[in-house]
């Protein structure tokens, strides 16, 4: 599903990490942590073809990430992946049903009764006709995670998803990320200082500035992921 070997990003002369390797497959949850300012956004930036990486290789789906041309690694990231990203992204001119409707209408598949299952999921069904500014900073989070689990992507990259949510909602979140994973087959990386978080994932990787800590961080050298 998701393969990084050897991947090295700076910005300028900041070196922000270097030989990153890691392997994730298909129906896994992995947590990866580490400390403030190490790279955890950057890195799922860069998965997501966000952020070009300098070097290294990183493989979505069996396609090799670096050599696609914008308009593939667009078409990848509607059809692959759901992110939630750490400053949400919800589109402010948008209703919430219409914001988590998104990569539905992008496929050309529209589908009013799965945003509505989705919207239920994180507790937002009677909130479907709001606007993002009438929301809470929570609110909105559950959104942006209603938006990246609609489609069923295959791999969920998640940056800090329960960070401004309370404790009960937090565990329904990662419940809703877990049952993506577990029913669906999909492969969930998600980023956490949250050490109950961790504790659900099937691995917990750490990002240092010098790589991966990891009992399997020395990705072999198989085919493409
Ligand atoms: N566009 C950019 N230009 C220059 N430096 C950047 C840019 N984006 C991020 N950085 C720097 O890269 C480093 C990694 O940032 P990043 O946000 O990936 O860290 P993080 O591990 O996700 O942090 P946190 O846990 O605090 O969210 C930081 O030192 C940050 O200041």
């Amino acid at each position: 599903m998701l393969r990084l070997r050897g991947l090295r990003k700076a910005y300028d002369l900041q070196v922000v990490f270097d030989n990153v390797s890691l392997q994730i497959h298909p129906g896994e949850f992995v947590a990866l942590t580490g400390e403030s300012g190490v790279g955890k956004s950057t890195l799922l930036n860069c998965i997501a073809g966000l952020d070009q990486p300098d070097s290294g290789e990183l493989w979505l789906s069996g396609m090799s990430v670096r050599e696609l041309a914008e308009p593939q690694l667009a078409k990848l990231r509607r059809e692959r992946l759901g992110f939630v990203f750490q400053a949400f992204h919800v589109l402010p001119h948008l209703s919430v049903a219409d914001n988590v409707a998104l990569p539905l209408l992008l496929q050309g598949r529209a589908d009013g009764a799965r945003v509505q299952q989705v919207l239920d999921a994180v507790g937002l069904g009677s909130l479907a006709g709001r606007m993002p500014a009438q929301l809470s900073g929570g609110q909105l989070q559950r959104v942006a995670i209603a938006r990246a689990l609609v489609h069923r992507p295959p791999l969920i990259l998640a940056d800090e998803p329960s960070g401004n949510l309370d404790p009960d909602t937090a565990a329904r979140i990662l419940d809703l990320l877990q049952e993506q994973v577990r029913q669906e087959g999909a492969a969930c990386l998600l980023v956490t200082h949250s050490r109950s978080a961790a504790s659900r994932a099937d691995r917990v990787l750490t990002l240092t500035a010098s790589g991966m800590q990891a009992p399997d961080a020395a990705a072999p050298a198989c085919l493409p992921a």
